[in-house]
């Protein structure tokens, strides 16, 4: 299994690269890029690390070398915000970045399962899309808009809330990855009931989530650990998948035939040929069934974006 990270150098790069270097299963291949020169020197230093997993760094200009024979592919290359941008502030300077990677990812290893963290996730998954149909090379179960973020941070504030094991927590997010697009399905939660101010102040405590992190760091970036570590668990779900684990599922933002919008992030089954099955996300309060509606025209603007952009 030959996993490949792209922008492996940055916040993100780095965490995540470490993690699957110490887990990702026995014999797997490690591969990291990143336009930065540090990144051949970032897997020698991983490499010192004693498990079964190879690892190679790339830097320059091309990332073909690191994509070469590719099962999953995460990318987290390209800007971070800084206080008082919106996340679709980057999209003037990341929208290129993820153009330019996903062409050469179609020409060089077409069939890998593709995971985005590169925001606007809404926006540039639609890009990816577009660029693989360009390519000819376009499968709606092959490609993913990470959002494991907003279901790690879901489950810690739940737990945090309610005085539970957070390993007791599960919750499905839904929608997309910005502001009013993350909905987490708070009355879905077993074993746990909300007031109404419970439910408003931690659903919107979990879409500012991400501004919160960004305030703190004041200047310095935007969520790398927590996402370090949520890609982690999304790739290796991934990987899980490919291998025949069964019963591997995740939430995550993909074109799955959503009555609501071309692309929608909700619950997956992984398999070996990446989406096996989009499940349905069940059944939904009166609070999350109008905060899901009044969302698809933002969604769906962020959509329309990536799309022309590729156009
Ligand atoms: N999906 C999600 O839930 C989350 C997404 N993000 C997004 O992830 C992205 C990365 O964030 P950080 O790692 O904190 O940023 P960072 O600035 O620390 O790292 C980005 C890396 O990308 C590299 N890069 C830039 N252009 C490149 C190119 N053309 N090819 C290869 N590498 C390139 C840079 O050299 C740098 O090492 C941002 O867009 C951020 O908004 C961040 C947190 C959560
Ligand atoms: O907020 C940001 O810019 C980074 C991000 O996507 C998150 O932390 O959820």
């Amino acid at each position: 299994m030959k996993v490949a990270v792209l922008g492996a150098a940055g916040g993100i790069g780095q965490a995540l690269a470490l993690l699957l270097k110490t887990q990702l299963p026995a014999g797997s291949h490690l591969s990291l890029y990143d336009i930065a020169p540090v990144t051949p020197g970032v897997a020698v230093d991983l490499s010192h690390i004693p498990t079964a997993v190879e690892i190679k760094g790339f830097a320059g200009e091309d990332p073909t070398p690191a994509l070469v024979g590719a099962d999953v592919v995460l990318i987290s290359a390209g800007v971070a915000r800084k206080p008082g941008m919106d996340r679709s502030d980057l999209f003037n300077i990341n929208a290129g970045i993820v153009r330019n990677l996903i062409e050469k990812v179609a020409a060089t290893c077409p069939t890998a399962l593709v995971g985005i963290i590169t925001n606007p996730v809404n926006t540039t998954v639609a890009i990816a899309a577009e660029v693989m149909k360009k390519a000819g090379v376009y499968d709606k179960n092959r490609l993913f808009g990470i959002t494991t973020l907003d279901v790690i941070r879901s489950e810690t504030f739940i737990a945090e809330l309610k005085g539970l094991n957070v390993a007791d927590v599960k919750v499905n997010v839904i929608g997309g990855h910005s502001g009013v697009t993350i909905l987490p399905l708070l009355s879905q939660v077993e074993g746990v009931t909300f007031t109404d101010e419970e439910v408003a102040s931690l659903t919107t405590r979990i879409q500012n989530a991400g501004t919160e992190v960004v305030e703190a760091k004041a200047g310095g970036g935007s969520a790398t650990l927590s996402m370090g570590q949520a890609a982690c668990r999304f790739g290796l779900s991934l990987v899980r998948g490919l291998q025949g684990e069964a019963n591997i599922v995740e939430c995550a933002y993909v074109d799955g035939g959503s009555e609501h919008a071309e692309f929608f992030a909700q619950p997956v089954l992984l398999g070996k040929n990446g989406i096996e099955k989009v499940l349905p996300y069940g059944e939904v309060s009166a609070f999350e069934a109008n905060a899901r509606d009044s969302m698809l025209d933002t969604l769906k603007g962020d959509i329309k974006l990536g799309v022309d952009f590729v156009k």
